[in-house]
């Protein structure tokens, strides 16, 4: 290859991989892998000034701005960061600063928080819009979504400029993280990768009601504006708090690289104790005048540089790959390791995801394997090294069969994951069925835990979650370890968990796909079982929300002879099967078969409230104008280009008071 040709294969490479980080928020390298690469191609251009593009990755910030929001150009530009991996690499940047700026300089250092970047702007006080960074030049209007956030504030206090814009990332908290990961296990559905793509992700949904429901954080880090009522880095940063906004409490102010080494090594042992992810520590010179002077390259300012942490990663044996079968018949792949110490915990096991990661990686038992622990609850193996593999290892063999009852596995077309089909046969599947049952978001039950469920399971005293409501005290008496009181206890829980309203009890059902969200949707929609039970696929993804995925696992489910019977013995019981009266009350169908998109922001209701009433009243809500739109409830601050195609499709444009006489 020529070198010509060496700078335009790495070119295109870094393009795809931008695109995958940025707009998929899919990434397929790791960041120090991407770098890597982005250095070599900058030492290539330096060396060959004859091969330039304006275009190239080394040039332009990666990302871009999506079609799904008004696009808005922004007043100054936002910029990357130049970034170092090494002590001598940040003690070269501090020769070059000083012989710039013809003396000693002061630094700010900070975190780097690893989220999505954003720029609020405020007039007189008040947010007036946010913007994700794009490309820089121009970002995506998402400030609707960012409204949600509770850590944005939406007005100030203090002695604020007229007009400014504040950076900052927007995280998602590695314990949010966690929860909303518990949630999607639980549904049957995949977990999210990592914080920072999830982040990332939410800032680009339709619905900010959907973005409401992400923990998001949003973490402030520096001002720009015409004029400041400040001269420095660390000052804008303590005049930030003063005004509202969440700043965090870590940076501090250096006199050397040297004293910035030391924050360095501190922050790279004690990062794990702050409740976010961070990549590394951005060093930034403080004094505005002096990064005046400094400036900017063609893609990163000259007066500050990003110092990021090698990610926490160790090389072990795998010893064994096994699987696991989850409530729902879900297989996953564990790599059971030779025990190795990894960010501070002692790491045994990995999950391995499903066949298609295990064939991407081309992972094999008693290969050594690169482990590395993200915001992941379970770390996971990002490589193998095929130097250390022994040329006659056999390639791995996905499990045929269900490690628990030796049903054969399926999988099904376009998904990741293979099933024991084995429904009502499999040991964890019916004893993880009605451990979900009656877990606390389900049913409930008080006095009953999920070891006891496995000894009634496996004492044959019950098979199904049905069969709870036939138990008596002298059949679970002679269990190990339960008493008088705790058997007495436990017979009531059940019997208590009978005013568990409906909605809740079709969560607990445990259907596939189907989480807490979905079942209020379908409760409040059928109002009873046996609307639901008789629903075709076709009127179930008519409802918003609902896919086709949801939809043929409901369907399948009520297909089932047993299903239907266990769903007769439970309302036979006396368990809810349809929405109590007091629930009924403000639902209309005064909306139904109409259609309405919210823009902005509303006085009396939130833009949440809006949305539940419309639904409650039959109505749909969608994310963006189209020739279905019946009527667009329009707020303070609306996006222009809403209002245009409202106005073009002659959309019916009502007030938030409209709205509320209609209802
Ligand atoms: N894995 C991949 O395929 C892939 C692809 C593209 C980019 N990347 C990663 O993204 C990086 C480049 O992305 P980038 O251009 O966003 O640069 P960057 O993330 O290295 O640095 C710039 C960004 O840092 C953020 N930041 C966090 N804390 C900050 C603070 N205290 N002060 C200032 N800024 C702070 C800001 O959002 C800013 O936009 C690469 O270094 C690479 O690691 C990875
Ligand atoms: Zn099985």
């Amino acid at each position: 290859m020529t070198t010509e040709e060496k700078i335009k294969s790495l070119r295109e490479e870094l393009h795809h991989h931008n695109n995958l980080y940025y707009i998929q928020d899919d990434p397929e390298l790791s960041d120090y892998e991407f770098d890597m690469k982005l250095k070599e191609l900058q030492e290539l251009e330096n060396n060959h000034p004859e091969f330039e593009d304006k275009n190239s990755p080394t040039r332009r910030v990666g990302g871009a701005v999506t079609k799904n929001f008004e696009t808005v150009v922004h007043d100054f530009r936002m910029y990357s960061l130049s970034n170092s991996y090494s002590k001598e690499e940040l003690e070269d940047w501090e020769k070059r600063i000083e012989k710039a700026i013809g003396g000693k300089v002061q630094y700010v250092c900070e975190l780097k928080y690893d989220g999505a970047s954003i720029s609020l702007t405020y007039e007189n006080g008040k947010l007036a819009r946010a913007v994700t960074r794009g490309d820089g030049f121009q970002g995506d209007n998402v400030t609707n979504n960012i409204k949600t956030i509770p850590a944005v504030p939406l007005k100030l206090k203090g002695d604020y400029p007229e007009k400014f814009h504040i950076r900052g990332e927007i995280v998602l908290p590695y314990e949010g993280f966690a929860k909303m990961n518990a949630e999607r296990v639980e549904a049957g559905e995949e977990p999210y990768a990592n914080p920072r793509n999830t982040a990332s992700g939410s800032l680009k949904l339709q619905d900010s009601a959907e973005v409401a429901k992400r923990p998001l954080d949003c973490l402030l880090y520096s001002l720009v504006a015409d004029s400041l009522p400040v001269k420095s880095q660390f000052e804008s940063l303590e005049k930030a708090r003063e005004w509202g906004f969440k700043v965090p409490p870590e940076a501090e102010l250096k006199n050397s690289i040297a004293e910035v080494q030391d924050y360095v090594n501190y922050w790279d042992q004690h990062r794990h104790d702050l409740p976010y992810e961070t990549d590394g520590v951005v060093v930034k010179v403080n004094s505005f005048d002096q990064q005046d002077e400094l400036g900017y390259t063609a893609k990163s300012p000259r007066w500050a540089m990003a110092y990021k942490f090698k990610a926490e990663q160790e090389s072990t044996r795998l010893n064994k790959i096994t699987y696991q079968v989850g409530r729902t018949g879900a297989i996953t792949p564990v790599a059971n390791l030779e025990p190795v110490k990894l960010a501070g915990t002692i790491v045994k096991r990995a999950s391995l995801h499903n066949a298609d990661q295990i064939e991407k990686l081309d992972v094999r038992e008693q290969d050594i394997v690169y482990v590395e622990k993200g915001g992941e609850i379970i770390p996971k193996i990002v490589g193998v090294d095929f130097k250390q593999r022994d040329p006659n290892t056999p390639e791995t063999e996905y499990a045929t069969n269900c490690p628990e009852c030796g049903t054969e596995l399926i999988r099904n077309e376009g998904e990741a994951q293979h099933y024991c089909p084995n429904y009502n046969g499999c040991p964890p599947q019916i004893i993880g069925r009605i451990q979900h049952f009656i877990s606390r978001k389900a049913m409930d039950i008080e006095g009953l835990g999920g070891e006891t469920v496995a000894l009634l399971v496996n004492a044959n005293l019950i098979e199904n979650y049905a069969d709870l409501y036939t138990l008596k005290k002298e059949d679970i008496l002679p269990l190990e370890r339960m008493a008088e009181k705790s058997a007495e206890n436990l017979i009531n829980g059940i019997e208590k968990s009978k005013e568990i309203p409906f909605e809740r009890v079709l969560f607990a059902l445990g259907i596939r796909f189907v989480g807490e969200t979905v079942a209020k949707k379908l409760a409040k929609y059928y109002k009873n079982i046996d609307a639901l039970a008789s629903a075709t696929v076709e009127e179930l993804i008519a409802i918003d929300e609902i896919g086709g995925r949801i939809a043929e696992s409901l369907t399948d489910f009520f297909a089932s002879e047993e299903n239907r019977e266990l769903v007769a013995r439970l309302k036979q019981y006396g368990v809810q099967m349809e929405m109590a009266p007091e629930e009924l009350e403000n639902l209309s169908d005064k909306l139904a078969d109409k259609t309405f998109v919210i823009s902005g922001v509303f006085e009396k209701v939130s833009r949440n409230e809006l949305k539940k009433m419309i639904e409650d009243n039959g109505g749909k809500v969608s994310g963006s104008i189209s020739g279905k739109t019946n009527f667009l409830v329009a707020g303070d601050n609306m996006g222009p280009s809403k209002l245009a195609k409202a106005e073009k499709l002659g959309t019916k444009i009502i007030s938030e008071d409209d709205f509320l006489k209609m209802v």
